[in-house]
């Protein structure tokens, strides 16, 4: 049966809009229900020169998926005129409404995965609403008790055991329980989702040369290394703590079917080096399916008919995989 995946079209004054529409132009193995203000699109399209027949989404309707040159929306009011490239704290509710609405649409099962476009963190802070990224919202609002945000490009998967704080805080943010429910998730859902027999996973220090023998720091000694212990004993396929410096080299990546880093910008720099513009963001352990762009809101290209859409593509083919819509 076919199914029904919802698209949210991120941060209105970003590359968001630009991308959504530039994915109506192809046909699609499922339903795609593009949240978004109409307005703001047939502006953009008119900007970009792209033809676009846009059709209200009809929950009730029968599922039938996508074709090029159509668009199901399900019309989200902006609250205020964007501005190219302007970012305006007075529309960071219509991110938040369209992110809740995808979630709802997704734990009722209305939606078989969500995929979502660039939004701008700073923004949303900055008009008083506490909001640190889509994975720790996803989290929150479907109930889960932790999830893991894991990035993949052909060749490389790596998953983070801590998201976005700030650097100081990540010491101690790195608990024996947050590793093993991190290190938990990830090898479950390398099974599970994508068909990985006994995943083997490759872990990273923490410090410089993984402490050098506790001599740059001891959280190797202290955690990291005996939690690896604790699940490779039960049975875990499950190796490190490695130099983060040495771990990313070919010979040890080989072998890795998921690196898990530490840290946001340990792990996330080196992915984007092998495979931006053709890497997903997946978040993993929640309730549904949940894919996201490797990039942001590219505040500089919005309308300018530069932007790559080659990332949102893979996001949305990631899901149909792990959906079986295959
Ligand atoms: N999935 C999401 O919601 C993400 C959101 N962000 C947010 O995006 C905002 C801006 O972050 P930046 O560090 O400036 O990163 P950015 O990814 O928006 O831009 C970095 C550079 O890459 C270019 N770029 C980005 N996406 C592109 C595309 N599809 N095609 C062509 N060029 C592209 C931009 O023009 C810019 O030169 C931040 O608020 C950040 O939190 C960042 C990463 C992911
Ligand atoms: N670098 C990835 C990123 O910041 C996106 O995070 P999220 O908003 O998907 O949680």
């Amino acid at each position: 049966m076919t199914a029904r995946f919802v698209i949210t079209s991120g941060e209105p004054a970003g590359i968001g809009p630009d991308l959504v529409l530039a994915l109506a132009q192809q046909d699609w193995p499922v339903q795609l229900v593009i949240l978004a203000d109409k307005g703001l699109l047939e502006e953009r399209a008119k900007m970009l020169g792209l033809e676009v027949d846009f059709i209200d989404y009809d929950r009730f309707a029968k599922v039938r998926p996508s074709r090029a040159g159509e668009m199901f929306i399900e019309p989200i009011a902006l609250p205020q005129a964007v501005e190219l490239g302007k970012l305006n704290p007075v529309n960071a509710s219509y991110v938040i409404r369209m992110l809740k609405r995808a979630i709802k649409g997704c734990m009722n099962q209305e939606f078989a995965a969500m995929v979502t476009g660039p939004i701008h963190k700073g923004v949303i802070n900055d008009a008083g609403l506490k909001f640190s990224g889509h994975t720790e919202m996803l989290a929150e609002q479907s109930h889960s008790k932790q999830v893991v945000m894991m990035l993949a490009t052909p060749g490389l998967r790596v998953a983070l055991v801590t998201t976005h704080l700030p650097l100081k805080d990540v010491p101690e943010a790195i608990t024996p329980e947050l590793l093993k429910d991190i290190l938990t998730i990830t090898n479950d859902s390398l099974s599970t989702q994508f068909g990985i027999d006994k995943p083997r996973i490759l872990v990273t220090g923490l410090n410089p040369h993984a402490g050098e023998s506790g001599h740059m720091g001891r959280e190797e000694i202290d955690v990291i290394n005996p939690v690896l212990q604790q699940m490779a004993n039960a049975g875990m396929n499950v190796h490190g703590p490695y130099p983060a410096d040495t771990l990313f080299t070919p010979k040890y990546l080989q072998q890795a079917d998921a690196v898990v880093a530490m840290y946001h910008d340990q792990g996330l720099p080196v992915l984007k080096h092998m495979g931006f513009g053709n890497a997903v963001n997946i978040t993993l352990g929640l309730p549904f399916v949940r894919t996201s762009v490797d990039h942001g809101t590219a505040l500089d290209l919005a309308g300018s008919g530069k932007a790559d859409v080659g990332s949102f593509r893979y996001a949305i083919d990631v899901a149909i995989q792990m959906t079986g819509q295959e």
